[in-house]
C-alpha cells in the first residue's frame, strides 16, 4: 500500500471544494482513512472474521465502495469457504485502476485465494447476485439519503439464509451533548494523528455536503423497513460505528 502522507488540506485553500474521490484523495488513501477513523483496522480485520462466519458455499461476497479493496483483502485472508468469490464495486476510476493493482500484488503472494472481480460502477445502479456477505464500509453515507432504503432493500432482497449485511458508518447523535462530546473526540483523535487545526476544518467543509451521516436509530429503522430481522451493533470507536444486519 502507498505510504504517502494525506496533506490535501495542509495548505489555506481560497475555497473548499466538495470532497471527491480523485486521484489525490487515491495516492493518499490508506493514510488518510487511517488517521481519520478511528477503529478503522480494526474494523477491516475483524470484518474478514465474522464474513467467515456467514459465508455460504457457492457464493457472492460484496465489497460496495471498495476503494483501495482493503475489505476484499480482509475476506480473502479469512474466508475459505467453497465456492465463493468477491465481487469489489466502486464508482471512482481512479479508486478502481488502483484497486486492481492492490489485489494483483495480493495474488503473487497467497495462493488459493477467492476468486475476485472488481467492478467500475455505481452500486444504486447494480444487478446483485445471490449473496451471503456484502459490506457497507464507510460507504452508505455517501449515498444521497432518499436513496438509502432502497439499496438496502435491494441488499435484503439479494441475501441468502444465513447471510448478513455490515454496515460501518459515521454516527451522528440525537443527544446534543452526545454529539458535541464524541465530536470533539474525534477531532482529538485526528489532532493526535497529526492533522493541523486547519486541516480539520478544511476537510470538515469539503465532506459536509457529499457525507451525511444518520443516528443508530435511523440505521437500526431503514434497516427494518429493508426487511431486515435484526440489527446487532459489533463494535464503536467515538463516533464510529460497524453493524451486523441479519436477512
Ligand atoms: N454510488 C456509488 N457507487 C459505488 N461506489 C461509491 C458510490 N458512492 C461512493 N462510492 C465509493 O465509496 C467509497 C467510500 S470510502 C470506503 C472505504 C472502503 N470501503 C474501505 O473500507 O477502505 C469511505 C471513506 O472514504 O470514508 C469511495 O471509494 C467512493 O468512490
Ligand atoms: O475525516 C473525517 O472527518 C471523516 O468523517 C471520515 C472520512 C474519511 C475519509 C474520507 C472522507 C471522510
Amino acid at each position: 500500500m502507498s505510504k504517502e502522507p494525506d496533506r490535501i488540506f495542509a495548505k489555506p485553500l481560497a475555497q473548499v471544494p466538495d470532497f471527491a474521490f480523485n486521484e489525490d484523495v487515491v495516492r493518499v488513501f490508506p493514510d488518510m482513512i487511517k488517521r481519520s477513523v478511528p477503529g478503522y483496522p480494526t474494523i477491516v480485520e475483524n470484518l474478514g472474521v465474522l464474513a467467515a462466519q456467514f459465508a455460504q458455499p457457492n457464493s457472492v461476497l460484496y465489497d460496495l465502495g471498495s476503494s483501495l479493496g482493503a475489505v476484499t483483502q480482509a475476506l480473502r485472508r479469512h474466508v475459505r469457504t467453497d465456492g465463493c468469490r468477491v465481487i469489489a464495486v466502486d464508482n471512482s476510476a481512479a479508486m478502481v485502476e488502483r484497486c486492481r493493482e492492490y489485489l494483483n500484488g495480493q495474488d503473487s503472494m497467497f495462493q488459493e485465494l477467492l476468486p475476485v472481480e472488481v467492478i467500475e460502477g455505481d452500486i444504486l445502479a447494480l444487478d446483485f447476485q445471490p449473496a451471503s456477505v456484502v459490506a457497507l464500509n464507510f460507504t452508505l453515507q455517501f449515498i444521497a439519503p432518499d436513496q438509502r432504503t432502497a439499496l438496502l432493500s435491494r441488499i435484503r432482497q439479494s441475501l441468502l439464509p444465513g447471510g448478513a449485511l455490515i454496515l460501518s458508518e459515521k454516527l451522528r447523535f440525537n443527544d446534543a451533548e452526545e454529539h458535541a462530546l464524541l465530536t470533539d473526540l474525534h477531532v482529538a483523535f485526528k489532532r493526535a494523528n497529526g492533522y493541523s487545526e486547519l486541516e480539520i476544518a478544511q476537510k470538515r467543509s469539503a465532506i459536509e455536503n457529499v457525507m451525511k451521516p444518520d443516528s443508530l436509530e435511523e440505521h437500526r429503522e431503514r434497516l427494518l423497513a429493508a426487511g431486515f430481522s435484526k440489527v446487532v451493533p459489533w463494535f464503536q470507536c467515538l463516533n464510529f460505528a460497524s453493524l451486523i444486519a441479519l436477512p
